[in-house]
């Protein structure tokens, strides 16, 4: 599985700090500006592919919950929209606040949302490795979801009924056949992508970002077991409830934000 331990080893909850970062032209997340998106006609639909026997674990990793599948066969894997190679689920994980007025790392036209969906991918067309493809500029795509409170999410109560058992930093637990798909809103074709990075350190410039203009519905009793976990681990005194784990929003620096749709 794409081991990301090393990418949030430097994780802290308060971190949104200026660290520098290789180049920092193109870093994320950032606010899409609807009308000065780019429709672009090439842009295909998604093509999403997910085999719910690659899911293996969930663990919390002291700043969000990481759902990861096996990555080492093409069993579950995304092409199509903006991307000329396929690229394997690695995994998932969300961001969040602590009240349902913010949460979401993009937003649309300043538009908040109380949480959002990163789907990670890597490509395996071109590298044999995540920890090999995060340092390249065509190595990852993620899909973004935003998720607004309203009805239940039913493929998600799964999740939600695994996470008491990983409260705290460093916890996992076992986490099998889970269908990542139920997570994607019903039109995937809708979407906005850009070039960016990673939204925690090592915030390499090496993610192709596919942002789904559809969101997702769940429940605010679903949205509060994520605000239940801690990023602190069981030995420290102090517990820190998980909540505001996003990034502070970059500069777009020049980069074109592309619709898929007019
Ligand atoms: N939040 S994110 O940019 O999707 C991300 C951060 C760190 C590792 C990773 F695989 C994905
Ligand atoms: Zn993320």
């Amino acid at each position: 599985a794409c081991s990301s331990k090393f990418v949030l080893s430097q994780m802290h909850p308060m971190w949104q700090g200026p660290l520098a970062v290789p180049g920092g032209d193109r870093q994320s997340p950032i606010d899409i500006v609807v009308r000065k998106s780019i429709f672009d006609g090439e842009l295909k639909p998604l093509v999403t592919s997910y085999d719910p026997r690659t899911c293996q674990q969930i663990w919390n990793n002291g700043y969000s919950f990481l759902v990861e599948y096996d990555d080492t066969t093409d069993k579950s894997t995304l092409k199509g929209g903006p991307l000329k190679d396929k690229f394997r689920l690695c995994q998932f994980h969300f961001h969040w606040g602590e009240t349902n007025a913010w949460g979401s790392e993009h937003t649309v036209d300043r538009k908040l949302f109380p949480a959002e969906l990163h789907l990670v991918h890597w490509n395996a067309d071109k590298y044999s490795l995540f920890e090999e493809a995060v340092m390249e500029d065509n190595g990852l795509a993620v899909i973004g979801v935003f998720l607004k409170v309203g009805k239940r999410h039913e493929g998600l109560q799964k999740l939600v009924d695994a996470l008491p058992a990983i409260r705290h930093k460093d916890s996992v637990v076992e986490f099998n056949r889970f269908d990542p798909a139920c997570l994607l809103p019903t039109n995937t074709d809708n979407y906005w992508t850009y070039h960016g990075s990673l939204t925690t350190p090592p915030l390499t410039e090496s993610v192709t970002w596919i942002i789904m203009k559809q969101h997702i519905e769940v429940s605010h009793d679903q949205l509060a077991v994520f605000r239940s976990l801690l990023f602190t681990s069981a030995e420290e005194e102090v517990q820190k409830s998980m909540v505001n784990n996003f990034r502070v929003q970059q500069p777009l620096r020049g980069r074109a934000v592309r619709s898929s749709f007019i």
